[in-house]
């Protein structure tokens, strides 16, 4: 853990140093990336039936790639009737807070003459990559396929792994729930290769959703281009934002939570009180001694965590937007406020009761985010990722009378003479 204080001499040198940490983790995974994809690329199946044995331990043969009706059917009826019922508590508030956000159509005249319009349609496929490496992820299945259910997406077809060829049941509900039943037992960065390439058995998709690992983030950047993507979200980062008027036991759960993911996840504590920040620390320490996942929390609070003292609250803020976190958390009195002078982070959760995990599950907005400092210029999952714009011009005589002369005009000084005669001819006419 690293511990840093605007007014230390060294301190600019600490914070380039630490956002400089994101970005070599990246780079060392690329290569072993581009050589996954472009395996996946020429053998097809037959190479993803060597990554899923190589890094999941499973044996697979091409026809087994596909989780079967029977399969989905068996497992998916062994979760309890409560378990069930908080899978479709969370599912219906993100399903509700995604149904909200689809946009009109745009269809109006303007003063010329000229109708005008834009409208949204569907793709047709998506693929969700749902991680299964470390931990099991249903959540993120709700979080993946009922943005797409909403938007209105035809085919989606879902990776999640299977390490040692275990099924995960809860994962399965909540693809069913979701009405997800396209799914392949398998996860990486070959998993990503595979929905963006195709393979014998896998149909490419249009666009590839969904949080994973470095080597998943990796392989969705590279895959970028020949398919879309939502973001890079890669492994989970927090910034908690505090004051000394806090429980340390609950700021130092609240960076476990996010350490526990991954020993790539990164948790950050800024904080006006130093002593505050000792206490967090020590919790933290206490707390891993009985985490079950200490192992991973611990190297990732080791690697890539740290707490930052800053003068006053303005500070921080400028702090958190150099970052620009997948998650801020605020735990302050005025929560509001603080949050207003943010405008760099995936999503901010507010108050001393409202931490980042109400927003893994149960929140409502979604929880794939940009991670590595994207949420500078990316956003969070959300229909928008299964949506695209097409607009419409329509004009008659008149509406072109008006507007026609400029466009010959531009066409002109460009000196591109067909398009110039393509307006000249048709105003010749009228
Ligand atoms: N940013 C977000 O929105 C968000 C949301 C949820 C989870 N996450 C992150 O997702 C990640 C989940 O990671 P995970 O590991 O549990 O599951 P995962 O499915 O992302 O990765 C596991 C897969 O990675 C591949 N892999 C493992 N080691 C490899 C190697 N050495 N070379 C090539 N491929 C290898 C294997 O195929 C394995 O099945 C965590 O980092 C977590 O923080 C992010
Ligand atoms: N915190 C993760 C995003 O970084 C999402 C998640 C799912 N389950 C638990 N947490
Ligand atoms: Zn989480």
């Amino acid at each position: 853990m690293k511990r840093l204080n605007t007014l230390n001499p060294g301190f600019e040198n600490d914070f380039a140093s630490l956002m400089a940490d994101r970005s070599s983790e990246e780079r060392s995974v690329a290569e072993p990336v581009r050589a996954i994809l472009a395996d996946v690329r020429t053998r097809g199946d037959e190479a993803l039936c060597d990554y899923t044995a190589r890094f999941d331990r499973l044996t697979l043969s091409a026809d087994k790639l596909r989780i079967s009706a029977e399969e989905i059917t068996r497992e998916a009826d062994r979760v309890p009737a409560d378990l069930m019922d908080a899978l479709k508590t969370a599912a219906r508030r993100i399903e509700a807070f995604h149904a909200a956000q689809m946009p009109k159509d745009l269809d109006f005249t303007d003063d010329e003459g000229i109708r005008l319009g834009m409208r949204w349609t569907a793709l047709d496929a998506v693929g969700l990559y749902v991680p299964g490496g470390k931990a099991a992820y249903p959540s993120s299945v709700l979080m993946n396929a009922l943005p797409a259910r909403v938007a209105g997406v035809q085919r989606v077809a879902m990776c999640v792994p299977s390490p040692d060829g275990v099924l995960n049941p809860l994962v399965l509900a909540a693809a069913r729930l979701c009405g997800v039943e396209e799914i392949y037992r398998i996860g990486g960065a070959h998993a990503v290769g595979a929905m963006a390439y195709g393979t014998e058995r896998i149909a490419p998709v249009d666009r590839i959703v969904g949080p994973g690992n470095a080597f998943v983030a990796e392989a969705k950047r590279q895959v970028f281009g020949h398919v879309g993507i939502d973001s890079i979200a890669g492994p989970s980062e927090v910034v908690v934002v505090a004051d000394g008027n806090n429980d340390p036991r609950l700021a130092a759960i609240d960076l476990l939570a996010q350490a526990e993911h991954d020993e790539q996840a990164q948790a950050i504590l800024i904080t006006t009180d130093a002593a505050f920040g000792d206490a967090v620390n020590q919790a933290v320490l206490t707390e891993l001694q009985t985490l079950p996942r200490t192992a991973i929390a611990a190297k990732s609070w080791a690697d890539h965590g740290a707490i930052i003292v800053v003068k006053d609250l303005e500070e921080a803020a400028r702090i958190v937007n150099q970052l620009a976190p997948e998650h801020l958390e605020v735990l302050l009195d005025e929560p509001r406020a603080f949050s207003g002078l943010v405008r760099h982070a995936g999503a901010i959760f507010m108050g001393r009761y409202c931490p980042e995990a109400v927003g893994d599950y149960v929140g409502g907005p979604n929880h794939v985010l940009p991670t590595s400092r994207t949420a500078r210029f990316a956003s969070g999952l959300s229909v928008f990722d299964f949506i695209k714009r097409t607009t419409t011009i329509e004009a008659n005589e008149a509406g072109l009378k008006k507007i026609g002369p400029a466009g010959v005009a531009l066409a002109q000084a460009e000196g591109l003479d067909a398009h110039a005669l393509s307006l000249s001819l048709r105003l010749d006419q009228l």
